[in-house]
């Protein structure tokens, strides 16, 4: 039997992650919503597509969870985007409660799925959907840095005029401003790219990576990005469900890992069958630790103002 992946959220990000995830024919997939008739359609739209794409797996689109239940991944974009002039944080009200509400319907219909989280402010979301889920931690996790080091591998390719493929990169520390490009972890071809990028080039893309959202929030004007949050998004459900044990950055719960504890912020982990099976520590130089743990306080402030269960 094929599995099922539910996505919450049937807006651009939802939409178009069922879209990556139909092309990989690897899920049925049910696509929630609560404005009536936009998840059918949508669900039907891309239904339709397959004749001529040549995936063979069934799309539902409902405004309940009945047809949710037994999901082995549920995704959560539900909630509202950035305009030009936000930040993320000003988001997390709104969506906090938005979060809970959809928690409570995973706890009831998809008791056995691993969730990715995907609203934002993403890592203080994770946090929030753990709480409210009240799950083992190897199975809530958020996305961002499979976004976050996509966006510095195109500005880098781009910058070197090679291909994508050969250009790996990470991204550690929360999805905002604060988080933290590792150029010294990236490579393209395996040379180190600080040994074919001047510095102030790298300095620029570095930058550019960390206010990557809101380079699209100003573009787009009436929301934020989706093809590469959706894209990245079904890479790690693929992750999970062909228990590829990807070596990813994810949003994951710190117990002690980087020096922090009690918090999901964005780390290198091992993604497979079981979830997050492990953050894989790196060596960091003094100045990255401090930059890590800028990043780390910028996620844990807005998450004190929550209340949580
Ligand atoms: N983590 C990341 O890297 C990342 C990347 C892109 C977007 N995002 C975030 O993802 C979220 C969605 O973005 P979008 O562009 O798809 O927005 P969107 O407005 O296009 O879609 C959001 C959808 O959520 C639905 N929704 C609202 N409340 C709901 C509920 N209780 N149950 C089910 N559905 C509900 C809305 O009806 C809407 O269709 C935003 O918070 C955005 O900031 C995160
Ligand atoms: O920037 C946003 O508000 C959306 C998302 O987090 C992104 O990085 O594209």
């Amino acid at each position: 039997m094929r599995a099922k992946v539910t996505i919450v959220g049937a807006g651009n990000v939802g939409a178009t992650t069922a879209h990556w995830l139909a092309m990989r024919g690897l899920a049925d997939i049910v696509l929630v919503d609560v404005v009536e008739g936009v998840p059918q359609g949508k669900a039907l739209d891309l239904q339709e597509a397959a004749p001529v794409m040549g995936f063979d797996v069934r799309i539902v689109g409902t405004n309940g969870y009945e047809e949710t239940r037994g999901s082995q991944v549920v995704v959560i974009t539900a909630g509202i985007a950035r305009k030009p002039g936000m930040s993320r944080d000003d988001l997390l009200k709104t969506n906090a409660g938005i979060i809970e509400q959809v928690c409570r319907e995973i706890k009831r219909y998809a008791p056995d799925a691993y969730v990715i989280v995907v609203s934002n402010p993403v890592d203080v979301l994770t946090y929030a959907a753990w709480r409210y889920l009240g799950w083992e931690t190897r199975r809530v996790m958020g996305m961002a840095g499979v976004l976050d080091s996509t966006r510095f591998r195109t500005f880098l390719a781009l910058e070197l005029g090679i291909s994508v493929k050969d250009v790996s990169a990470f991204v550690l520390g929360g999805h905002g401003d604060q988080m933290v490009p590792l150029v010294r972890y990236s490579y393209a071809g395996g040379i180190p790219v600080e040994k074919l990028i001047p510095k102030e080039r790298l300095d620029a893309i570095v930058e550019r990576t960390r206010k990557g959202g809101g380079e699209i929030v100003e573009l787009l004007k009436t929301g934020s990005a989706y093809y590469a949050p959706g894209a990245s998004v079904a890479e790690m459900v693929e992750a999970i469900l062909l228990d590829q044990r990807r070596l990813l950055p994810a949003i994951a719960y710190l117990d002690g890992e980087f020096g922090h504890h009690g918090i999901y912020v964005g780390v290198p982990v091992i993604l497979g069958g079981r979830g997050v099976e492990r953050v894989v520590e790196i060596e960091l130089t003094p100045e990255e630790r401090e930059a890590f743990a800028r990043s780390v306080e910028a996620v844990r402030g807005p998450l004190e103002t929550l209340t949580l269960p």
